[in-house]
C-alpha cells in the first residue's frame, strides 16, 4: 500500500482479539485523522488497553489489520514497527516515572536511549519541555518522590513529548488528580495540542476530560465499538452502556449544557 500524507494516522480494520475462549474485540474498525483527539471509554475489562497496545504494535490482534501512519503493521517487518513507534509518545497510567532518576533525567530518558543527542542539546530540549508543561527549570533537580500528583503528570507529559511525537497515547491522564488539578491538566493538554497539532488517543473514565478535549469518542461495549464519532453520536446512542455512561447522574451534570 502506498503511504500518503493524507492517510489516517491510525486505521483498524476488522479487528478481533481472542485470549483462548475470551473474545475481547469482535470486528472493530476505526479511523483517526491527523490532529484528532480520540477518547476511548468502556467498562473495566472491555479491552481499551489491549486495543491501544494493538494500535502501536505492542500486541498482535487475532484477526484484522492495523495501519499506523499508513503502514500495515501486519505486512511490514517488526524492525519497522520500532521506527513507527519512535513517532509516538506514551503517557502511562499513573505517570510511571523512574523513581531513582531526577525529573531532568526522567525527561531526558527517551533522548538518551537514542544515543544521537549531545549533552548540550539534551539540556536544551529538557528545559524547553519543562517550560512547555508549566514547570520551572529548578523542578528538573527534584526527585519523583518530592513531586505532587499534578507535577508527576506534567513531568510524565514532558517525557512523552520530548521526542516531539506526531501521535500521543494517554492512558487515564487525569486519574488520581482532584477536579482542579484535572482541569488544569486538561487545559495544558488542550493548549499544547493547539500549538503542536499532534494526534491523541486516550483512555479515560473522566467525563469532563471527554467533554473538554475529545473530538471523537469511541465506546467499547459488548466486544464492539458501539460508538465511534463526535460527542453528539455518543450522546445520541441507544446502547445501554452508552446511555448509562453519558446520561447517568454524572453524565447528566457534565453534558446537560450540550443537550
Ligand atoms: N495477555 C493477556 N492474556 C490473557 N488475557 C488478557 C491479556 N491481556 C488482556 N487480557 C484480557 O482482555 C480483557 C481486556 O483487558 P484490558 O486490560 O484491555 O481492559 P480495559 O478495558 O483496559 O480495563 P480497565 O479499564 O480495567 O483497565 C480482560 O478480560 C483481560 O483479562
Amino acid at each position: 500500500m502506498e503511504n500518503d500524507k493524507n492517510d489516517p494516522v491510525i486505521r483498524m480494520e476488522g479487528i478481533w482479539t481472542c485470549f483462548g475462549k475470551n473474545v475481547v474485540h469482535q470486528d472493530i474498525s476505526l479511523s483517526l485523522d491527523k490532529g484528532e483527539i480520540f477518547g476511548l471509554v468502556g467498562g473495566s475489562g472491555s479491552g481499551k488497553t489491549v486495543l491501544l497496545r494493538e494500535m502501536i504494535g505492542l500486541q498482535e490482534p487475532s484477526r484484522g489489520k492495523v495501519y499506523l501512519f499508513g503502514e500495515c503493521l501486519q505486512e511490514i517487518p517488526v524492525s519497522r514497527h520500532q521506527q513507527l513507534r519512535n513517532r509516538c509518545g506514551v503517557l502511562f497510567q499513573g505517570g510511571a516515572l523512574f523513581s531513582a532518576l531526577s525529573v531532568f533525567e526522567n525527561i531526558a530518558f527517551p533522548l538518551r536511549e537514542f544515543r544521537v543527542f549531545d549533552e548540550e542539546l539534551i539540556d536544551h530540549l529538557v528545559r524547553m519541555k519543562l517550560t512547555m508543561v508549566g514547570l520551572s527549570e529548578k523542578a528538573g533537580l527534584l526527585m519523583p518522590s518530592e513531586l505532587s500528583g499534578g507535577m508527576i503528570k506534567r513531568v510524565a507529559l514532558a517525557r512523552a513529548l520530548v521526542m516531539e511525537p506526531e501521535l500521543l497515547f494517554l492512558d487515564e491522564p487525569t486519574s488520581g488528580l482532584d477536579p482542579v488539578l484535572s482541569e488544569e491538566f486538561v487545559d495544558l493538554l488542550s493548549a499544547l495540542h493547539r500549538e503542536l497539532r499532534f494526534t491523541v488517543v486516550m483512555v479515560t473514565h473522566d467525563l469532563d476530560t471527554v467533554k473538554d478535549l475529545c473530538t471523537k469518542i469511541g465506546v467499547l461495549a459488548d466486544r464492539r465499538l458501539v460508538v465511534c464519532g463526535p460527542i453528539s453520536d455518543a450522546l445520541a446512542s441507544e446502547h445501554p452502556f452508552a446511555r448509562h455512561y453519558f446520561h447517568g447522574k454524572r453524565g447528566h451534570r457534565v453534558f446537560e449544557r450540550i443537550g
